[in-house]
């Protein structure tokens, strides 16, 4: 089905993803070259315009299938040509089903019964039809342009669960996962309450992810990798302990908050009896096609952030961000580890000060994240450059000096973050900031070295506060046929 989907769109650049050798989800993006991260977010609505995204597939389905009558009809669609069913089909079924007389119910129901009989059945856009490949070297969600919605969220195996239960999860959870970003029902639709029923994929990942307390607890300390070493205290954390941590970890992500919510109840759903949830956050980023062309996205604070990304263009990107295929241990070939900080922003703070004043915090201008030094947002800062008075143009304490690789022997790492706001606190300030991900091959060699600088105090700590922390090890991607994490659970 969605591949049918993809071809009659046109798979140009975006979430469509390359599904090459080189990873899944490997958006590109035009006229900036193959950034990930939040930069890219927009790549998708510019891919569309060029692709025509009006000839869609299934267009004349309508009163051609089962009407998935309800709830549950994710289950009950039409048979899509893949053998499976496919929303989009469901979309034409239920306009059918309308005709037909279905109960929908109040004035939204007889406008949609309305749009129904006048409308032929409208094509996905192709944000909803954006689809990334579960397969590949790496898992997606990693490489791919950071999402509008996103969940994290962190599970407990229960206490009698070991690696027998824990390997059964993972192969329902994969599996989930892949029907999902293809835009088909989780298994066991019958349970399924169709929560995004009438959406496509909008470029869902599912993301899996082993904590360090997840070998202890199914016998597989001897697998366990070196790089899952607890991160150190760092002065100035304030970590609440329920909020960090876990035996296992999926991070979703889609462009739209329903098809994420969605990925996340089946989940959830399916872990029962073997994983409780042990802790969850959700964040946000850009909307696809929010601004006039693909831009960098802006954290709560209001700047541009992620423009020095690593760039998978760069010779040393690969083994920077992954584990190479020979590295150890075996089972993390093609892995990351990424790091989670919930890291709140003292907004109100943050807004007494000048622009000006918020700039030298960074280093970089607010408008259009160009450095102080000078140049576009592109330009490299120049750390040596001074001003007519002598001094640095980006300052000693500026937050890009103190966490450029050149300033910590080369460490670096890939921020792929969402925004979070979680209401107000007591005080009246926003519960708000950064669910900050930081993907490396080694958080030795990428997150710890840049933390414990940033810990010691650059300008822009004094306006953050570590809430919660968590470090996992997130395995390659999976081959056809194969669960994440097989290789640990059945090497
Ligand atoms: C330990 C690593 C880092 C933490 C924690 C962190 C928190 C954090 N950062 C911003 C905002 C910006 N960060 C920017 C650049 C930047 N930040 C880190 C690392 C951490 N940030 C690195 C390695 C870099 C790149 C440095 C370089 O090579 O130039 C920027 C500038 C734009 C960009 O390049 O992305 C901003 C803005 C916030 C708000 C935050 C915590 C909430
Ligand atoms: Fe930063």
């Amino acid at each position: 089905m969605s591949t049918q989907r993809n071809d009659k769109r046109g798979s140009g650049p975006g979430r469509t993803g390359t599904g090459s050798g080189a990873g899944s989800g490997t958006g590109s993006r035009p006229g900036a070259g193959a950034v990930p991260g939040p930069s890219t977010g927009e790549a998708t609505e510019a891919t569309a315009k060029g692709t025509g995204a009006g000839t869609g597939p299934g267009a004349g389905t309508a009163g051609t299938g089962t009407a998935g009558a309800g709830g549950s009809g994710a289950s009950s669609g039409a048979a899509d040509p893949a053998g499976g069913f496919s929303r989009r089909r469901l979309l034409g079924t239920a306009s059918a089903a309308g005709v037909a007389g279905l109960a929908l119910g109040g004035a939204g129901g007889a406008y949609a019964h309305a749009a129904a009989q006048d409308a032929p059945p409208a094509p996905l856009t192709s944000l909803g039809s954006a689809e990334v490949p579960f397969h590949g070297a790496h898992q997606a969600g990693i490489l791919t342009p950071a999402q509008a919605h996103g969940h994290l969220v962190a599970f407990d195996l229960v206490p009698d669960a070991g690696r027998r239960q824990a390997a059964a999860l993972l192969r329902r959870w994969s599996e989930t996962a892949h029907r999902m970003m293809r835009g088909k029902p989780p298994v066991g639709g019958e349970h399924d309450t169709g929560i995004a029923l009438d959406a496509g994929p909008a470029g869902l990942t599912v993301t899996f992810g082993f904590g360090r307390t997840f070998f202890a607890r199914t016998g597989l300390k001897d697998r366990l990798p070196a790089q899952l070493a607890p991160l150190p205290d760092f002065s100035a954390d304030a970590l609440d302990k329920k909020r960090s941590d876990g035996d296992l970890w999926i991070q979703i992500g889609a462009d739209d908050a329903l098809v994420a919510f969605h990925a996340l109840r089946a989940l959830q759903r399916e872990a029962a009896g073997t994983a409780r949830p042990r802790w969850q956050m959700t964040g946000f980023n850009r909307s696809p096609g929010a601004t006039d062309r693909p831009r960098t996205t802006r954290n709560l604070m209001g700047q541009i952030d992620g423009t020095n990304n690593p760039r998978p263009d760069e010779k040393d990107f690969a083994e920077r961000v992954f584990v190479p295929a020979s590295g150890q241990p075996s089972w993390m070939a093609g892995g990351s580890y990424v790091v989670l900080r919930r890291i709140r922003m003292l907004l109100d703070e943050w807004d007494k000060h000048s622009v000006g004043d918020q700039e030298k915090t960074i280093g970089r201008r607010k408008s259009d994240g160009s450095p102080l030094s000078g140049g576009g947002e592109h330009t490299e800062p120049d750390l040596d450059k001074r001003g007519k008075d002598g001094s640095p143009l980006i300052a000693a304490d500026a937050h890009i000096r103190v966490t450029s690789p050149d300033s910590n022997g080369g460490a670096a790492m890939l921020r792929r973050p969402f925004s979070y706001h979680d209401g107000f606190r007591d005080d009246g300030a926003p519960d708000a900031g950064l669910l900050f991900l930081a993907w490396q091959a080694d958080p030795l060699r990428g997150f710890v070295p840049v933390q414990r600088k940033l810990d010691r105090g650059d300008a822009l700590s004094r306006f953050l506060r570590h809430e919660a922390s968590a470090l996992f090890a997130v395995p390659g991607g999976p081959r056809e046929g194969e669960y994440v994490g097989q290789g640990l659970l059945e090497g």
